[in-house]
């Protein structure tokens, strides 16, 4: 775990919020701007530099509005370090926190319309990400725009560009697939073409995609008990398109057998994809209004918070003593409280920083690529749910007492309290 200096005297970093096969994620202070971003570190002696190559991948989706805005890259002596925007929860710990870790349909299509434009964006620039789970993906919080299908989206990011690959020559023309390739990505979301030793191509991307929209939908695959690789493969192959799209609507079915019918090198239609979904959505009588499940579900709770409060209120004005359940009283429970680092850092120390340029990329070749096991937390970049959670819900209180640089409280588990 990295507990150096600010980086360039200007990061300061705070919690980690991601670990994954080569890099640790944390979150950081900009002490010039005050506003909170994400650090990527990756030790400075390890020789797959995947780090390298998502730099200048990032760099280069920045036209995107499907990842990340890229603030700045440079390495010490130990580490080199990616700092980029801040995305709010990944879809991992989104799903998990539903009632029964699932998405409503509309939710599911709303984020998959998304995914399809972030993983076309990345398609566009040259490479496949062959690694696309919950955990690769995250929201932005910020305002929203309509894709050319009337869905409002600009929402769902893609990050981590560690097992991406250039399936383009320099002509701009994809790369014959290689006879024999290993296995890549995660096992839970691998295409079977993947298990199967194939060269990945676009259609990988969407593959694991669909594996991921039952998910969302279902809250598990078939084989998400099981870890060995093998066997995930023989359940995939046993649990046909017909068998996981049963309840749903028919454009899904028509959606993997669209996707399961392109080849190689085929490039997908991915207008086509994104309509297939919209028109199912809006069959489903939902539209540009319809939220997502959290956001649904954050209402619910602030509209709780109101009324409880305004309760209290009036039974306080009314001077009797009572006994509440203090759900949002949250920042009372000195008991329960995780300490957030105060905003203001004076004392930094120097530190010299090399800038990564923009060429020092390198393609992960296939003989050095890592396997990812289909572990639960490698869906989710390596953490357990409920951390990001308390670091999330950490960072929010922090912007809404920003000016102050004490320390902001705050609990993990309701109590009750006695009210004079
Ligand atoms: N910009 C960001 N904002 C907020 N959280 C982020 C950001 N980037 C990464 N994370 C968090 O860190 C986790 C791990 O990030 P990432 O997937 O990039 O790391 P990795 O080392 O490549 O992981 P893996 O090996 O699991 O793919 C993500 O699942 C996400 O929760």
């Amino acid at each position: 775990m990295y507990s150096g200096t600010p980086l360039k005297q200007r990061w300061s970093l705070r919690n980690k919020i991601g670990r994954g096969g080569y890099g640790e994620i944390y979150l950081a202070l900009d002490l010039e701007t005050k506003e909170h971003v994400a650090v990527k570190m990756e030790r400075i002696d390890r020789h797959k530099r995947a780090l390298v190559l998502e730099n200048s991948i990032l760099r280069r989706l920045q036209d995107s509005k499907h990842t990340t805005k890229f603030i700045s890259s440079g390495r010490n002596t130990e580490y080199k370090y990616l700092v980029m925007e801040l995305l709010g929860s990944n879809i991992w710990n989104l799903k998990k926190s539903q009632p029964n870790a699932r998405f409503t349909l509309a939710t599911t299509i709303k984020l998959s319309v998304e995914m399809i434009s972030a993983i076309e964006d990345l398609h566009k620039i040259g490479y496949i990400h062959r690694d696309i789970k919950p955990g690769n993906f995250g929201i932005r919080n910020s305002r929203r725009t309509k894709t050319e299908e009337g869905i409002s989206q600009s929402y769902c990011c893609i990050f981590d560009f560690g097992l991406c690959h250039k399936y383009l020559d320099s002509d701009g023309n994809v790369k014959p697939g290689r006879e024999k390739a290993g296995f890549r990505g995660t096992a839970r979301y691998a295409s079977i073409h993947s298990h199967e030793g194939m060269d990945l191509g676009r259609r990988d991307d969407l593959l694991s995609l669909f594996y991921m929209i039952i998910e969302m939908l279902n809250g598990e695959l078939p084989w998400h008990r099981i870890k060995n690789q093998e066997q995930i493969y023989r359940s995939k192959k046993e649990n046909t398109n017909k068998k996981m799209c049963k309840d749903l609507p028919e454009e899904f079915t028509v959606f993997f057998e669209y996707i399961n019918g392109l080849k190689f090198e085929d490039e997908p239609n991915y207008k086509y994809l994104r309509k297939l979904l919209t028109e199912s959505y809006i069959k489903l009588g939902f539209d540009e209004n319809t939220k997502y499940d959290w956001e649904i579900n954050q209402e619910d709770k602030s509209q709780n918070k109101k009324s409880q409060k305004s309760k209290l209120k009036r039974k306080n004005s009314r001077g009797s003593k009572q006994i509440i359940s203090s759900n949002f009283l949250e920042d009372i429970d000195k008991k329960n409280e995780i300490i957030l680092p105060s905003l203001s850092d004076n004392n930094i120390p120097q530190i010299s920083i090399k800038q990564l340029q923009e060429g020092d990329e390198t393609e992960t070749s296939s003989s050095t690529m890592e396997v990812v096991d289909s572990d639960q937390e490698e869906a989710n970049g390596g953490m357990e749910s409920n951390e990001f959670d308390k670091i999330f819900k950490m960072i929010n209180e922090d912007y809404s007492s920003k000016s102050a640089t004490t320390h902001t409280v705050m609990k993990k588990t309701s109590c009750k309290c006695i009210i004079c």
